[in-house]
């Protein structure tokens, strides 16, 4: 019986996922939309959303296949009331009122494939998912998932600020599934609790642009620096590593779900007014001389509260930041570029 299964999950150790599937009668009322919410991440993103006892109502958005997802879903017996739309017309219907919008919409990778080889694609299914946002649910935190994050990230955020909507405070791009890799493939390393083990992971998701800070990793595993290297190219590599297993058939849609549940959970914790509720994300941010960088964030009652620092670095890390910023800065400008040409 699924009775508790509470784990430890943030960056500092403070937040918890609860899928304990009991009604919170304290709780106050929040929807949760998915965009996306056919997919391989959607379905079971619905299903851990729907176990989540912070949300009162689930709307469950894709262009097909939602009435199934949300019949299947609305039968477990939590809180929230799930109710499926489908086609372009229901998309506002689907956002009104949303307090955390998710939006996992959008092609996946094949082996041989960059993130940014999707960029085509889900740009412009980012772009107009964005403008109804702005349109129907303004104040809503958008928990962006569709790749590439390094772009779909400045792109809604110039599609919110052509809207006269954008917010920094409220725009993630969700980078928790590179946090939950470091801590795994730490833990396995260090041969250390996988439940007590913290991890930050800056930068941004892709590649080189992801970097994991093993130097500030509790508890100390005490690994010798080729282990530290092979553990931060092993998290660079984890989606590739999990495309290539599924040889076709798409990208991480698991992991990814629990993450992003996970990254929702501690957004809707921060509306709540929860204190210190921190994880890693992609945010504006002037932390580095980029635009947006994924740093750890204080969630709070309207977004983002504060971006915290990086922290001390070892001589390694520094290498991986100087490393890592000229590509992310040109996925951020392609994503701008992109927003104000259509
Ligand atoms: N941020 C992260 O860490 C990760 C991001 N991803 C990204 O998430 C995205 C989704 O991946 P999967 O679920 O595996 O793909 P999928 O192809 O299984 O599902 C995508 C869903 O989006 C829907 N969709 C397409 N256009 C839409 C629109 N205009 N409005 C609403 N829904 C629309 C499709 O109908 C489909 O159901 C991909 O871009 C993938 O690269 C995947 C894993 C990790
Ligand atoms: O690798 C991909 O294409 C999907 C993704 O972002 C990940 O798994 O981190």
């Amino acid at each position: 019986m699924l009775k508790s299964l509470a784990r430890k999950t943030s960056t500092t150790g403070t937040s918890y996922l609860t899928l304990r599937g009991l009604a919170s009668e304290s709780a106050p009322d929040r929807k949760v939309a998915i965009l996306g919410a056919a997919g391989g991440i959607g379905q079971p993103l619905s299903l851990l959303m729907k176990l989540n006892p912070l949300v009162s109502r689930l709307a469950l958005y894709d262009i097909a296949g939602t009435p199934g997802v949300s019949a299947d879903v609305s039968h477990i017996n939590t809180r929230s009331e799930v109710l499926g739309f489908a086609g372009e017309e229901q998309l506002g219907k689907a956002l009104e009122g949303a307090d955390v919008v998710i939006i996992p919409a959008g092609v996946p990778r094949k082996p041989g494939m960059t993130r940014d080889d999707l960029f085509n694609i889900n740009a412009g299914i980012v772009t107009s998912l964005c403008t109804a946002i702005a349109k129907y649910c303004p104040h809503a935190l958008i928990n962006m998932i569709s790749n590439p994050v390094n772009s779909t990230v400045p792109i809604a955020s110039e599609v919110f600020k052509k809207a006269g909507t954008y917010d920094e405070k409220r725009l993630f791009g969700v980078t928790t599934l590179d946090v939950v890799r470091a801590k795994t493939f730490y833990a396995g390393k260090a041969k250390v609790n996988v439940a007590d083990v913290n991890v930050p992971v800056v930068g941004g998701h892709a590649g080189i642009t992801i970097l994991p800070l093993f130097s500030q990793a509790t508890p100390n595993g005490n690994l010798a620096s080729e282990e530290i290297e092979a553990l931060t190219k092993r998290t660079q590599d984890g989606g590739t590593e999990v495309v290539e297993a599924k040889a076709g058939k798409g990208s991480a849609t698991l992991s990814m779900a629990y993450a992003g549940a996970i990254f929702a959970d501690a957004c809707l914790k921060g509306l709540n007014g929860v204190p210190d509720v921190v994880e890693c994300s992609f945010v504006q941010s002037t932390v580095t001389d980029l635009p947006f960088f994924a740093s750890k964030v204080r969630l709070g009652k309207y977004g983002v509260e504060e971006v915290l620092g990086l922290g001390p670095l070892s001589d390694y890390e520094k290498q991986g930041l100087e490393a890592l910023k000229p590509e992310l800065k040109s996925s951020i400008e392609k994503g701008i570029k992109y927003a104000n040409a259509n």
